[in-house]
């Protein structure tokens, strides 16, 4: 790998993303590439590079999907994206990020989601009961993708039985990147919270869309499209990525008979494997894009004004520098400085619940088995076709 003129890279960045992840790093920590959409980004995957960029406010989150879309549709192209999502915390800096962070911030500390709790709880046990008994389960399907989908539609309020509507324009969006597809599906997602938000406000209730609906009344605070935009995030920030952690983790422990032994025998260790999980199988590979507001000289390298950059929070949680011998799983690892979670501005709203969420997915799956076998062959598992994500499409376990 040489380090002169942008590297495009190949479907493997996704299938192969550690490989391919340490590769990059080791050539440069930061370097010019061509994604497998086409954009050009300057890719960051050293740790300490990481979390530079995610700090300094050169790199601007700013209208920062619209650049991105008029770069890949064309200057004059008519936009297929719903504008209601312009005002969405990732497309932002402050002061408008400062605002609308600070409007749901207080939602999502770990003393509001604590009494989700035994709710989470009986679902997880619910969704075990279902799987019990049974010669093989997939995961993704029975475990992985209902779980953090029952809890973020009842806390937010969304009717269960949209779930597969909203599921479906939620994969198109995170996958789809600039497409047309991607563009139709958040005007169907924007046309869908307009109208459950209408009926919020007609009828407020006991969940998260009402108390933001009335939010905006009382201190006239947010627009009908700050509430579209905060309530998208919400919705696909609040499963997406947290089904790659139960999936991920799973698979990752299911590899390692030795770290599951450990963590059967001292389940303290828990919220410590739950950190470890984060890291070694990362649910984000790539962050949200950024651009440079001037020319920006950072590990050598220099950024001209105005180009897109992106940091793989994957291979950062993967760098030597930062992590001993970081490909293998460590539940005892000392804890803390992962960056599954982002860092700086945009550090992830929903980490005190997507953690509570990972404790109760693994506490309760290794109470309900004794033993857990991965039928599906390594080389045959497909990660999501997702530059965005880390996940893998499908899991075939044996329960006992
Ligand atoms: C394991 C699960 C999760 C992971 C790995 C994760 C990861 C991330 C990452 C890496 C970012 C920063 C993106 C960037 O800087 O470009 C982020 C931001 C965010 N996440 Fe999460 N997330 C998870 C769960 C959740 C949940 C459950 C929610 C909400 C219910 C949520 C809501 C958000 C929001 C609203 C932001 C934007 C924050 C901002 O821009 O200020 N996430 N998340």
């Amino acid at each position: 790998m040489t380090t002169t003129g942008p590297l495009v890279l190949g479907g493997d960045f996704v299938q192969d993303a550690h490989s391919v992840g340490a590769k990059l790093r080791e050539s440069a920590p930061i370097r010019h590439v061509v994604l497998p959409s086409g954009l050009p980004v300057w890719l960051v995957t050293g740790y300490e590079e990481a979390r530079a960029v995610a700090t300094d406010p050169r790199f601007s989150s700013q209208r920062v999907y619209d650049r991105m879309h008029r770069m890949a549709l064309g200057e004059d192209a008519e936009s297929p994206f719903s504008e209601d999502f312009a005002m969405n915390l990732l497309n932002l800096d402050p002061p408008d990020h400062t605002r609308l962070r600070k409007l749901v911030a207080k939602t999502f500390t770990g003393r509001a989601i604590a009494p989700l709790r035994p709710r989470i709880e009986q679902v997880a046990d619910e969704l075990l009961d279902a799987m019990t008994g049974r010669d093989s389960v997939e995961l993704l399907e029975s475990y992985a993708y209902p779980l953090p989908i029952r809890v973020i539609t009842e806390l937010l309020g969304v009717p269960f039985d949209d779930r597969d509507q909203f599921t479906a324009w939620s994969k198109t969006m995170v996958d789809g990147g600039a497409s047309e597809a991607a563009g139709a599906a958040t005007m169907r997602m924007a046309g869908y919270l307009h109208g459950l938000i209408a009926a919020k406000r007609e009828n407020p209730e006991d969940d998260l869309l009402s108390q933001l609906v009335h939010a905006s009344e009382d201190g006239d605070r947010l627009s009908p499209s700050e509430l579209i935009a905060v309530s998208v995030v919400l919705l696909i920030g609040g499963f997406e990525t947290t089904v790659n952690l139960i999936s991920g983790g799973v698979f990752s422990l299911s590899r390692d008979p030795g770290q599951l032994a450990l963590l059967r025998a001292d389940r303290s260790l828990m919220p410590n494997a739950i950190e470890e999980f984060l890291r070694h199988e990362t649910p984000n590979i790539l962050s949200s894009p950024r651009y440079t507001t001037e020319e920006v000289e950072i590990a050598g390298v220099v950024i001209p004004a105005g180009d897109f950059v992106m940091v793989s929070w994957l291979a950062a949680n993967r760098d030597p520098s930062r992590f001993t011998d970081p490909d293998r799983l460590d539940i005892t690892r000392p804890m803390g400085g992962h960056l599954a979670f982002g860092h700086g501005l945009h550090f992830c709203l929903g980490a005190p619940l997507a953690r509570l969420e990972g404790e109760i997915a693994f506490g309760r799956l290794l109470d309900r088995f004794a033993d857990i076998e991965v039928l599906s062959a390594v080389d045959d598992l497909r990660w999501r076709d997702s530059t965005a994500m880390h996940g893998l499409e499908s899991l075939e376990l044996r329960l006992r």
